[in-house]
């Protein structure tokens, strides 16, 4: 067992094969205490079994891994971990012929503590139905309320809000950010910009098994610079419109516009503009969904070149 000051979580070269698969791949970076971390990347990428591995279900190849300073391969330590630590999967199964309340009973019992009132006022389900009769949503929430009643100190989520409306969807983003006041760690998965902009600290971005970005979302939004889209009379080749800080030009096949990522250095921008009849022009600040398809898209190739420069920001 590691000293207190430890992080809630770390991984360090952490790597998962199935056999000859690979699920990730020398996997390191931590999370700190009290923050809301944001785990992302495509379909395939080693999200769950990055977490899976950090739950105990998983053992890994090769590397570490620990949860509140405790290692996960250990049952002992992991068994004390868990104590302290709220799950929920992207998966929610619960035995279907018992009443929400039933399963709530349960977790209650798991971890002698049954602080559930607040919860379900905040994520109300029907408890006395069995759960069978949920809506997807209901489950969701059942599951929310099952893995935040005792307060852990650790919550591991993955793709957690799938299945919920949005006026749900905000009542989860306000209670991981209460959390955040209260000292409490918060570290999920997902694949809703929106969502890991409006609520996360920090995001981990993986792909083909390894880490290619790991960085505030306010860093990863200002290197993302500004788009500019404009359509010209004349047409000409998307080259011509390259000019330092420009990241990428861009002519779109349905309207002949170009879309130029760019520093926010407009005068070069005019002053490059003035030679054509400028027909339309709009400039604004990259979206969470502009700077985050780069890592999304792109070769395997591209993706190692990122891993392994020094600088793996875009
Ligand atoms: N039980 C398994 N046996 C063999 N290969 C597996 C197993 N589970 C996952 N994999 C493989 O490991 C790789 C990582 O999968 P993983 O499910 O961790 O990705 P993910 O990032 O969670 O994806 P998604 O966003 O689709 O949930 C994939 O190539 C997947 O096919």
């Amino acid at each position: 067992m590691r000293s207190v000051e430890s992080q809630p979580i770390e991984l360090e070269s952490l790597t998962k094969y199935y056999g000859d698969v690979r699920g990730v791949e020398d996997l390191t970076f931590a999370v700190d205490r009290s923050e809301i971390f944001g785990f992302l990347g495509p379909n395939g990428a080693g999200k769950s079994t990055a977490i899976r591995v950090l739950l105990g279900l998983l053992k890994p190849t090769d590397g570490t891994a620990s949860l509140l300073g405790r290692d996960v391969t250990d049952r002992a330590e992991l068994r004390d971990a868990k104590r302290r630590l709220g799950y929920l999967p992207s998966d929610v199964t619960f035995y279907d012929r018992v009443t929400g309340a039933a399963v709530l009973d349960h977790f209650g019992r798991l971890r002698g503590d049954e602080r559930r009132a607040e919860p379900l006022e905040r994520f109300p389900v029907p408890l006395d139905r069995t759960v069978k009769t949920y809506s997807s949503g209901n489950r969701q929430k059942l599951a929310i309320v099952a893995a935040f009643m005792h307060e852990p100190d650790l919550a591991i989520m993955d793709e957690p809000t799938s299945g919920l409306d949005p006026l749900v969807q905000n009542e989860f983003y306000e209670l991981l950010e209460e959390r955040r006041e209260a000292g409490r760690t918060s570290f999920f998965s997902s694949h809703i910009l929106s969502e890991v902009r409006r609520v996360c600290d920090r995001v981990g971005i993986i792909r083909n098994g390894r880490l290619i970005e790991l960085d505030t979302v306010e860093n990863i939004l200002a290197e993302g610079g500004t788009i500019s889209t404009v359509r010209l009379a004349e047409e000409p080749p998307p080259a011509l419109l390259e000019f330092p800080g420009v990241a990428r030009v861009d002519r779109r096949d349905g309207d002949g516009r170009y879309r130029l990522v760019l520093a926010r250095e407009f005068d070069a921008l005019i002053e490059r503009l003035s030679e054509y009849t400028v027909l339309e022009l709009e400039v604004r600040e990259a979206s969470i969904e502009d700077v985050f398809m780069h890592f999304y898209g792109g070769t395997d190739e591209d993706t190692d070149s990122l891993a392994s420069g020094s600088d793996a920001s875009p």
